[in-house]
């Protein structure tokens, strides 16, 4: 097999990640990894094709991924198209009656079919399910209260149909797995009158890691990781470094909801989460089959 795909990397690239990837194939035997799918690598041809790769070539050698993935780009191009304005609350979509549909559309409809594609092209097989199926994903409202000058106040937002995740049934992503397959999950969930809810992609991907006790959570983004107050790559994270970083204003804007997903994952039962660069060719590999790893790491403690 090939680790990436034409024009990506000559053959002997390829041969050289095997290789280096080889010695620690042994730890995570049996583990269940799961993948959080965005950003660049994401909307990039060549990474895109790498990561498909990757995610196969995992299975292959008997890890069990599990790919989360995000399209936020996607949703918002398909909303400009129909003429229909989006607005954030950090960092969250807030979704009304008519844009659910279509946010569903996309995500378990078009983006889903082209991540499970990409796996399936690479040689393995991957099945595109969303939260919705098999009751895997659960969810209510998300409430969150207003801030004001940094401080949160009494008054509730009104995200419409943004959902926090209530309860996780892994039941099909173990009978897919099980079974030789490679669940690829959309991020929406199922309310309990049937609505459906938008579930932002981290707080999917930390969810389901933290029920199925996750070896690894990958969070594949477009910086290196979390970054100090110099730019540098901080390798380790505790959640004491992390609540000081938030509270310096060190980790700010879309890395804080990042960063507290991965404590939750670990704090459910995940064994560690990284916050990784997801534009670094074979970032999942590089990760797991390096001794330096890639990216943030963030442990249970
Ligand atoms: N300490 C930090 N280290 C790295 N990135 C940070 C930090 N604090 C804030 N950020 C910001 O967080 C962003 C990553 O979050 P986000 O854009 O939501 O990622 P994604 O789109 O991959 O989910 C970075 O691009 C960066 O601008
Ligand atoms: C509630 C909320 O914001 N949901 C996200 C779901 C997709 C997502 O999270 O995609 P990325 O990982 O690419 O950002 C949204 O509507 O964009």
């Amino acid at each position: 097999m090939t680790l990436t795909g034409p024009g990506s990397q000559d053959a002997g690239e390829q041969a050289d990640v095997l290789a280096r990837a080889l010695p620690y194939l042994r730890r995570y035997a049996g583990d269940t990894l799961v993948v959080k799918y965005g950003g660049s690598a994401m909307v990039d041809a060549s990474l895109s094709d790498a990561f498909g790769h990757d995610i196969a070539l995992l299975k292959q050698v008997g890890i069990n991924p599990v790919v989360v993935h995000g399209g936020g780009p996607q949703i918002s191009a398909m909303l400009r198209r129909l003429q229909i304005e989006s607005t954030f609350i950090d960092g969250l979509r807030v979704t009304d009656a008519a844009m659910i549909d279509v946010i569903e559309m996309v995500l378990a409809g078009k983006v889903n079919k082209q991540v499970a594609g990409l796996i399936n092209r690479a040689g393995a097989l991957a099945v595109g399910i969303s939260g919705m199926d098999g009751g895997l994903i659960s969810a209510r409202r998300l409430e969150r209260r207003a801030r004001e000058n940094g401080v949160e106040t009494d008054r509730l937002l009104d995200l419409g149909f943004v959902g926090e995740p209530t309860r996780i049934d892994a039941r099909v992503i173990y009978a897919l797995s099980g079974s030789g397959l490679i669940p690829v999950i959309a991020p929406v969930g199922s309310g309990e009158h049937g609505e459906t809810y938008n579930i932002n992609a981290d707080t999917a991907a930390g969810a389901i890691a933290g029920a199925v006790n996750a070896s690894r959570l990958l969070m594949l983004t477009d910086v290196p990781g979390v970054l100090d107050e110099n730019g540098n790559l901080i390798p380790e994270l505790t959640a004491e470094d992390a609540r000081r970083g938030i509270a310096s204003g060190m980790i700010s804007g879309g890395m804080i909801p990042k960063v507290e997903t991965c404590l939750a994952a670990v704090k459910a039962g995940a064994r560690a989460a990284v916050i990784l660069d997801g534009r670094v060719p074979h970032a999942c590999l590089l990760e797991l089959f390096t001794e330096a790893g890639l990216g943030t790491l963030i442990r249970g403690e």
